[in-house]
């Protein structure tokens, strides 16, 4: 699977005031990159306008992928809120992109997805029975089942514990390699760990941050990880 890179540029605007830009956007093809900003910066709108689930939000210019083909049909979204749906259990809900495009996965396949997010055996049950940071594993592992080259993850790790997160985020990075992710997060010490780069969106504008040097996931506790986290904080402070 090639992963295409993804590009936005322009002028997002909601309700006719601007929301942010005009700005460029680049991620390259096969890489992780995460979003930080303030809360109302406009990063999950900038996550649907290129899942192409904008709404409200319309862009003067273009979401697009960099070979040039449509992104739609090779992007798979996990919102901020789980839309897990009640009446099916959690195998048929991680199972659900593929039921509606008329394939069907089989429930072993969603049953390891579960096993390797801390929830084995849970496949029979119903969301209801879940805590937050157990549903939202379930909705990764729907967006993880949807096999997609483009991946958009709205914080996907802020529900869980700290122990969990870290074993999560390993978890993630693994079985994302190689695919172009873009990963909004408030958390500098998340960033500072996963992203091959590093965005800040503050004040209607992009800019980069230099992540540390050695490949992700890395260690939490490396100096060149603590360093960027508290770089990063001082950034988000000061763009509060
Ligand atoms: N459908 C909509 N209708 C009206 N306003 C909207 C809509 N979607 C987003 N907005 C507004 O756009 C702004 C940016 O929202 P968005 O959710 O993209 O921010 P964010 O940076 O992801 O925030 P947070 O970190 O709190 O999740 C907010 O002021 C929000 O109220």
């Amino acid at each position: 699977m090639t992963a295409p890179a993804l590009r936005l540029t322009g002028t997002a605007r909601v309700g006719g005031r601007v929301l942010f830009g005009p700005l460029d956007l680049a991620v390259p093809g096969g890489e992780w990159c995460c979003l930080l900003g303030p809360s109302g910066a406009g990063k999950s709108s900038l996550l649907h306008l290129l899942a192409g689930t904008s709404g409200a939000v319309t862009l003067d210019g273009s979401a697009r992928a960099g070979d040039g083909a449509p992104l739609a049909g090779r992007v798979a979204l996990m919102a901020q809120t789980d839309l897990l749906l009640p009446w099916l259990d959690l195998c048929d809900n991680i199972r659900i992109g593929a039921r509606l495009r008329g394939t069907r996965p089989s429930r072993a396949q969603a049953e390891a997805l579960l096993d390797r997010l801390g929830l084995a055996g849970m496949g029979a049950r119903k969301p209801g029975a879940l805590s937050g940071g157990q549903r939202q594993r379930v909705a990764l592992a729907r967006t993880l089942l949807e096999d997609r080259p483009v991946v958009l993850l709205d914080e996907p790790f802020s529900a869980l514990d700290v122990a969990t997160r870290l074993a999560v985020q390993d978890m993630a990075a693994h079985a994302l390699r190689g695919r172009t992710v873009l990963h909004v997060t408030h958390d500098p010490a998340e960033a500072a760990r996963l992203g091959d780069s590093i965005l800040l969106l503050a004040g209607g504008q992009i800019r980069a941050v230099a992540p540390p040097p050695d490949a992700p996931p890395r260690a939490p506790d490396a100096t060149a990880t603590l360093s960027a986290t508290g770089h990063l904080t001082r950034l988000l402070l000061e763009a509060a």
